[in-house]
């Protein structure tokens, strides 16, 4: 199986401590809609998965402001109905697994719907961030307030992964976003649009990562989506679009990781042979050289070299 995750102590751990985010009060209250409602029907994707294995599993977290169409959007994705009346299917209500094709490959994804009552807690969103791969940050376009608070997440997202000192207890690990606005659909109802695409866009875009730490990942884009919960519009496009986030970040991080161990061979073979002035060349086109007994490091690779710059090796 590729890429495929199974649950360390520790996650497990973390994932148990989630689950606890409902309070007793709620899950009461909980059981009893749920009891109101009858038992789901499997998705409409269960035939794939009897067609073709499933290859890896993706944990996403789905996190957004109060009333931004969370659980509504995972109900499209995993049901494919929309319920109007404010009350979509609790069954959606703290996330669901669902299987995706990316480019004609089956994945798992295991949705994890974060509480709005918990974002103002940052040991919680912490926590959140720490059980899964990447995040959908939901707001409503009908609110502007919603996005406000999605730049907000983001940004701490980026404080956790890509703090500039590489100190933090996440730092070197990669993490993918994608921004959803929701309820697209608004110009066709009562509601009046707050947000425009291009607001929603630039957001994004200031979303993205840059890697300032020699320890931390490569950089990681945020992309952008405009979907209705209501019509179905684009809500399939979703999972898909930070499955392949997810998988392009740990491609460049396994490259990242091979670069550098080849680097530091070259550093050891050439520490052993005990060489003032070795020059060798890297696999990769990069060049090491060793002047005055200190190890000068000169890189054609452009990210090696900044590496080398901030004293990675
Ligand atoms: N017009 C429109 N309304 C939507 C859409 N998605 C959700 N809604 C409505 O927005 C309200 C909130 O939807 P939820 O799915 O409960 O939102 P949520 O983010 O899970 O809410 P909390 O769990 O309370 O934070 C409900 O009345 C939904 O019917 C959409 O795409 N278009």
């Amino acid at each position: 199986m590729v890429n495929s995750f199974v649950w360390t102590d520790e996650e497990a751990k973390y994932l148990k401590a989630v689950l606890k985010w409902q309070d007793p009060a709620g899950d009461d209250k909980r059981r009893s809609r749920l009891s109101q409602f009858p038992k789901p029907t499997p998705a409409p994707t269960a035939d794939i998965t009897q067609e073709k294995a499933i290859v890896g599993e993706f944990r996403i977290l789905v996190i957004g402001a109060k009333g931004v169409g969370k659980t509504s959007i995972l109900t499209r994705f995993g049901r494919d109905t929309f319920d109007g009346d404010g009350t979509p299917d609790p069954f959606y209500e703290r996330g669901c697994r669902h299987p995706v094709d990316i480019d004609g490959q089956l994945y798992m994804i295991d949705a994890l719907e974060m509480p709005s009552k918990h974002l103002s807690s940052n040991p919680m969103l912490e926590q959140a961030l720490n059980i899964t791969e990447a995040a959908v940050l939901v707001y409503d376009v009908t609110d502007e307030h919603s996005l406000k608070l999605a730049k907000g997440i983001a940004e701490f997202v980026k404080d956790t992964f890509y703090a500039p000192t590489g100190a933090g207890s996440n730092s070197g690990r990669e993490y993918g976003l994608v921004l959803v606005g929701n309820k697209s659909d608004a110009e066709d109802d009562d509601f009046d649009r707050a947000v425009s695409w291009s607001e929603g866009s630039k957001a994004a875009a200031a979303a993205s990562f840059k890697s300032s730490s020699a320890a931390g990942p490569g950089p990681g884009g945020c992309q952008f989506i405009e979907v209705s919960a209501r019509t179905g519009e684009n809500v399939n496009s979703i999972f898909p679009t930070i499955g392949r986030e997810v998988l392009r970040l740990k491609r460049l991080n396994q490259q990242r990781r091979e670069e550098m161990e080849r680097v530091l061979m070259m550093r050891r073979l050439q520490q052993r042979q005990g060489s003032t002035s070795a020059t060798t060349t890297l696999s990769s086109g990069g060049v090491v050289k060793k002047r005055g007994g200190g190890l000068w490091k000169t890189l054609t690779n452009p990210f090696m070299k900044r590496q080398a710059e901030q004293g990675a090796y």
